[in-house]
């Protein structure tokens, strides 16, 4: 009668404990490839997604995020906050909206497919009026580490505006002897107006001593950068709607209603041509916004560390 006897439930937990202690093994293997750079954080989703009771599909977004170099845990839970998924989610798990979101995250950022980066030199661009002097302001406020490059106009000073702060400004005469030396990393007329032009000196010594360094230039510039450093990383900036881009620059009041019509005009070829860019940004609130670009040099940051 012994031999059908049911199994003892203590056999039964033995036989469960070591199914899950192979099932973490298994995870910290995945994370571990992910961490090396062996498998890709995309690749992993991928195969939840095909198989969500597997390995993969058992393994909790928030232990995916970690693994992959770039990401301490802070900036995870500011992830998923920002994706809108719960830290107990795990992939197999994650709704089709969840699902697409982290996929966009996660393809959006080629540097995390790699699991390590190449730039330390962000460009931020974007519309007329969407906020990037704010944001930039904001940066070298509260983000002192990051280098904010120093532009030369040939634009007068506005009130309150501080030479070598917010701008070197030069004569014409001048900034013609800076291009035909050969000291701007690139320049551009913007607005049809006046020229400005990133001064090379400032930008090579900080990165050459592994400092990130934020340009913020108009879409010319930005593809002048591009050009002369592939390396560099361009993050264009979105306002939340075309009506708040509209009321920001009539907000801050610092055009003639003509200027403001030009400058809409031109701000609808700029917003097409925001698939050009790495990376997008949506300004809803200046210090998310700033964070999100910051977020992307630490990131810079990881790839020298050995
Ligand atoms: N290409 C290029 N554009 C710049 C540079 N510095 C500033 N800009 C752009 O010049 C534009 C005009 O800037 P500004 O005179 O401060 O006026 P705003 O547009 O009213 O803020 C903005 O789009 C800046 O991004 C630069 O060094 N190179
Ligand atoms: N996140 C934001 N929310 C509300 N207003 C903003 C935000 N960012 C910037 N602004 C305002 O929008 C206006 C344009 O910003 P600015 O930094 O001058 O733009 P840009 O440098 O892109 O031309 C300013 O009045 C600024 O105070």
């Amino acid at each position: 009668m012994a031999e059908n006897r049911p199994t003892p439930p203590e056999v039964d937990r033995v036989a469960a404990s070591r199914a899950a202690v192979a099932a973490r093994r298994a995870r910290a293997k995945v994370k571990a490839e992910v961490a090396s750079g062996e498998r890709t954080a995309l690749e992993v989703l991928a195969t939840a997604i095909k198989d969500p009771i597997g390995v993969e599909g058992r393994l909790r977004v928030t232990e995916l995020l970690v693994s992959i170099p770039a990401i301490g845990v802070t900036k995870m839970q500011r992830i998923i906050h920002r994706l809108e998924i719960s830290p107990s989610k795990r992939l197999g798990g994650l709704g089709r909206h969840q699902r697409d979101r982290l996929r966009d995250f996660l393809s959006e950022r080629p540097t995390l497919r790699h699991g390590v980066a190449d730039s330390k030199l962000i460009v931020l661009a974007g519309p007329t009026a969407v906020g990037k002097g704010t944001v930039a302001g904001y940066i070298r406020e509260n983000y002192p580490d990051v280098l904010l490059s120093v532009s030369a106009t040939t634009r007068a000073p506005r009130p309150g505006e501080t030479e070598g702060v917010s701008y070197y400004f030069v004569s014409d005469d001048e900034f013609d002897r800076m291009v035909a030396g050969g000291e701007l990393l690139e320049w551009a007329k913007v607005h049809n107006a006046y020229r400005y032009g990133t001064p090379r000196g400032p930008v090579d010594t900080a990165i050459a001593a592994g400092n990130s360094v934020l340009l913020e230039i108009d879409l010319q510039g930005a593809r002048a950068v591009r050009r002369a450093m592939p390396e560099a990383r361009l993050v264009f900036l979105l306002p939340p709607s075309w009506d708040e881009l509209v009321r920001r620059l009539i907000g801050r009041g610092t055009e003639d209603a003509a200027e403001q019509a030009r400058r809409l005009e031109t701000a609808k070829l700029e917003l097409a041509a925001q698939g050009e860019f790495d990376y997008r940004v949506i300004n809803h609130d200046v210090g998310d916004a700033a964070r999100e670009v910051v977020d992307l040099m630490e990131i810079r940051a990881a790839s020298s560390m050995p």
